[in-house]
C-alpha cells in the first residue's frame, strides 16, 4: 500500500520551482508576502458585516470610481506586506493614481508589482465572491528612480501572475510562466494547499459571460456574434449557448479555469473615450497570463492580450478570454468586420 502523499503547501511548491532554476528566491519571497497579505484580506472580508468594513469609503479613486472601504483597507494590506519585503522596486494600483516606490530608507528589489486589491468591490455588500488580482514584472536595471512609465511592459514581459477569490473557500491560483495552479486555504492551519495542478480550460465551451444590458451600445460584430450565440440550436453556431455574469472578474475567471467559458468586457459607446471597462495591466494581462498557462486564449479582440504594448498605468481594454476556439471565433467575428469595412 503507498502511503498518501502529503499536502503541498504554497511554500513548498514555491521552493521545489527555486530548487529548479525557474523562480529566483527574491521572486519566491515576493509571491509569499503577497499570499500572506491575501490571507489577511480574506480575514477582513471574511468577517463581513461583524468587522464594520462594508459600505463606501467616501472616497473616489484615480479612474472616478467611488472606492468601498474594502477597496482600501486592501490596498493598505498588500502596500504595508511589501514595503519591508526588499524584492520590489515599487507597486502600482487601482487604488493609486502613480506607482509608489518603496521608500530610500527600506531595502530595494528588482521586481514591480501591480495590483487590483479588490476586484468586484460592487458584490461585498451582497456576500458575492469578491478578489485580489496581481501582476509581476522585472524593473528594468540602472534605474536611479522607478516611475510609472518603466511599468509600461507588454504581458509577455510578466514573470508572475495570479488572484486571490474570496468565495465559501479562499483560493489562490497562481502561475510563474510553468502552468497554473490553484491553492486552497486551509483556514485552521493557516496555510494555502495546492488542490489543482496544471488547471486546463477546455478549447470548447457553451457558456458565455457578459454583461448583457450593455447590448444596444456594442460595435457591429460584437453584435452579430452574440446574436449568433443567442440563436442557439437554430442559429448558425448549431448549439444551445447558457449564459453567467457574476460582475466580479476574479468570480467569473474562476469558473472559466474550472469549467471553460468565454468572458467578454467589449468596447461600448456609453463612453467612447474609454477602450473598455477593465483596465490592462492589473486585471487583463495577468488573467490572460493565467488562462494561457491553462490552454486558453486572449484577446481584445484584434489582438493577443499580452502582446499591447501599454501606453499609461491604468489603460483600460477590450477582454475577450476563456476557451481558446470560442475566443477564436469571436475575434473572427471582429477581424471578418474590419476587413469588409474597409
Ligand atoms: O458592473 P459591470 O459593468 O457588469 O462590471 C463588472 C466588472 O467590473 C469589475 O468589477 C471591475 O473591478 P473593480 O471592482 O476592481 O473596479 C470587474 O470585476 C467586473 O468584471
Ligand atoms: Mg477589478
Ligand atoms: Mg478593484
Amino acid at each position: 500500500m503507498t502511503a498518501p502523499s502529503s499536502p503541498v503547501s504554497l511554500t513548498r511548491y514555491l521552493l521545489e520551482e527555486q530548487r529548479q532554476d525557474r523562480i529566483s528566491a527574491d521572486l519566491r519571497l515576493l509571491i509569499e508576502v503577497v499570499a500572506r497579505a491575501c490571507k489577511s484580506i480574506s480575514v477582513a472580508v471574511g468577517k463581513g458585516a461583524l468587522g464594520g468594513v462594508l459600505g463606501d469609503a467616501g472616497t473616489g479613486n484615480v479612474q472616478g470610481e467611488a472606492q468601498k472601504k474594502l477597496d482600501v483597507l486592501s490596498n493598505e494590506i498588500l502596500l504595508e506586506a511589501n514595503a519591508w519585503g526588499g524584492h520590489l522596486a515599487a507597486c502600482a494600483s487601482e487604488e493609486m493614481d502613480h506607482c509608489q516606490p518603496i521608500p530610500d530608507a527600506y531595502p530595494r528589489g528588482n521586481y514591480l508589482l501591480l495590483f487590483d486589491p479588490l476586484d468586484g468591490s460592487s458584490n461585498i455588500d451582497v456576500n458575492v465572491s469578491v478578489g485580489t488580482i496581481f501582476s509581476v514584472l522585472r524593473c528594468p536595471d540602472d534605474v536611479p528612480q522607478v516611475g510609472d512609465e518603466h511599468f509600461l511592459q507588454p504581458g509577455t514581459a510578466q514573470v508572475a501572475a495570479g488572484y486571490c477569490i474570496y468565495g465559501p473557500s479562499t483560493m489562490m491560483v497562481l502561475t510563474i510562466g510553468h502552468g497554473t495552479h490553484a491553492f486552497t486555504l486551509d483556514r485552521e492551519q493557516g496555510s494555502f494547499v495546492l488542490t489543482q495542478k496544471h488547471m486546463r480550460v477546455p478549447e470548447q465551451t457553451k457558456e458565455f459571460a457578459i454583461n448583457m444590458s450593455n447590448q444596444r451600445h456594442w460595435e457591429a460584430p460584437m453584435q452579430a456574434y452574440v446574436t449568433d450565440l443567442l440563436a442557439g440550436k437554430e442559429g448558425p453556431r448549431g448549439k444551445d449557448f447558457n449564459m453567467r455574469w457574476i460582475a466580479s472578474m476574479v468570480a467569473d475567471v474562476h469558473r472559466i479555469l474550472t469549467r471553460g467559458g468565454i468572458f467578454i468586457y467589449p468596447w461600448d459607446r456609453k463612453d467612447p473615450s474609454k477602450a473598455g471597462k477593465l483596465r490592462l495591466m492589473y486585471e487583463a494581462n495577468p488573467m490572460s497570463f493565467l488562462i494561457e498557462q491553462a490552454g486558453g486564449a486572449s484577446s481584445n479582440g484584434r489582438q493577443r492580450m499580452m502582446e499591447i504594448v501599454p501606453s499609461q498605468l491604468h489603460q483600460r481594454v477590450p477582454v475577450f478570454l476563456g476557451s481558446k476556439d470560442e475566443v477564436e471565433t469571436a475575434v473572427r467575428y471582429h477581424l471578418d468586420h474590419d476587413r469588409h469595412a474597409g
